[in-house]
């Protein structure tokens, strides 16, 4: 269970249950999801991910229900369907679709006067604050750059105070550079806003850092529904693997020397080193990403070794990870973590499931 899956909240659910058949492709999908926070649909191309989102928003007509919290937006057991003008939504889609002979202040309020006054829970100043574009408000939307027409296109869905916001894949159109400018503004949205989110993605980045929770889907069907940190790291499921395959660890922060830097957390695993110039207070709760390929093993603990990060731990599983290679799953006091290494060093060192070893990590990468 992480952060956001408290019991207490818990009470607030999404449930969507659909079934849509297509000549060459069928979704069957039964989803109980959190009604709060971010929730990744994750999956390869053509695995229905979108088809997913659009039939949330009544956008695709697939047979079964859907609940947001306490509201049915479709059930069809009782003949119910709400029309999408009626469901309280926000859709942002991979290209920021902003009418191009309004302002950017103009696109905003028309998404705002969607909602009838009282029901307006997001100010329009909230919203050009969280996204940082109360300096654009005049331009027109063909002035803008990628990155800030996605800001506006965001700010707009979040001006019409949804229930549920949708989001598919809204950075793919963007390079690495908008990429990074957007990032931050969709990881403050929903630490400041109560509203849950959908973020389809196929983006093992983006979703380790924005997502709490997630769907993996393969073939137009639900694989693994659960939290993000556990997903990640199961072996049995695609996202352990491959090059960006890596785990996740919460650690609270502990010190910061800002003389060299370096940021100290204590996570269940022990304590963990961070280069960062950055400071923290005191307390707060960060999401750590170890990536498999900058963890390496050793029998012995290391000694006179620039590695700043080692802890020590159990090995729960040995899988061939191509040629060459093995991926190690290790249990340090309850955190979960990968390491790749090559299948000789796993010969050479006799590794086996239930050993004790010391992991040690080159390069811990703060999410937060
Ligand atoms: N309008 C349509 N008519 C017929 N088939 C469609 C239509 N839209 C999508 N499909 C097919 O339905 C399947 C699911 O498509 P969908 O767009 O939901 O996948 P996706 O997971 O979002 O993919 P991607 O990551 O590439 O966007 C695919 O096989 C696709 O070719």
């Amino acid at each position: 269970m992480n952060s956001h899956d408290t019991p207490a909240s818990n009470e607030r659910r999404l449930r969507a249950r659909f079934q849509l058949a297509r000549a060459n492709f069928g979704l069957d999908v039964d989803l109980d999801l959190p009604g709060h926070g971010v929730t990744a649909l994750f999956g390869p191309s053509g695995c229905g991910k979108t088809t997913c989102l659009r039939a949330m928003a009544g956008l695709e007509r697939a047979q079964g229900s859907m609940r947001v919290n306490d509201e049915a937006w479709q059930d069809d057991a009782r003949g119910l369907w709400m029309p999408t003008h009626k469901r309280r939504l926000g859709y942002v889609f991979q290209e920021a679709s902003l009418f191009p002979h309004l302002s950017v202040r103009q696109n905003i309020e028309y998404g705002m006067r969607r909602t009838p006054a009282p029901e307006r829970k997001v100010a329009l100043e909230q919203a050009v604050e969280l996204l940082g574009i109360a300096a654009l408000m005049d331009r027109r939307p063909d002035t803008l750059s990628g990155g800030e027409r996605q800001r506006v296109a965001i700010a707009r869905a979040l001006a019409a105070s949804p229930q549920l916001l949708l989001m598919d894949e809204p950075l793919a159109a963007l390079d690495a550079q908008r990429k990074l400018e957007v990032l931050p503004y969709l990881d403050r949205l929903h630490r400041s806003l109560d509203i849950p989110v959908i973020y389809v993605s196929h983006s093992p980045d983006e979703v380790a850092r924005l997502a709490t929770h997630m769907v993996l889907m393969d073939a137009g069907r639900v694989i693994a529904n659960g939290a993000t940190q556990s997903l990640m790291s199961r072996l049995d499921l695609p996202l352990a693997h491959g090059d960006t395959a890596s785990a996740l660890i919460r650690a609270a922060v502990l010190s910061h020397d800002p003389a060299d830097q370096l940021l100290t957390l204590e996570s269940a695993a022990g304590l963990l080193h961070l280069p960062t110039a950055r400071p923290h207070a005191i307390g707060e709760t960060l999401t750590l990403r170890v990536m498999a390929r900058e963890v390496s093993l050793s029998r012995a603990p290391l000694q006179d070794s620039s590695v700043l990060n080692s802890l020590t731990a159990r090995i729960s599983a040995i899988t061939p990870e191509g040629p060459g290679q093995v991926l190690v799953s290790l249990d340090a006091s309850g955190v979960t973590l990968l390491a790749r290494i090559t299948s000789r060093s796993c010969r050479q060192l006799a590794l086996a499931v239930g050993d004790t070893v010391h992991a040690h990590i080159k390069a811990v990468l703060l999410l937060d």
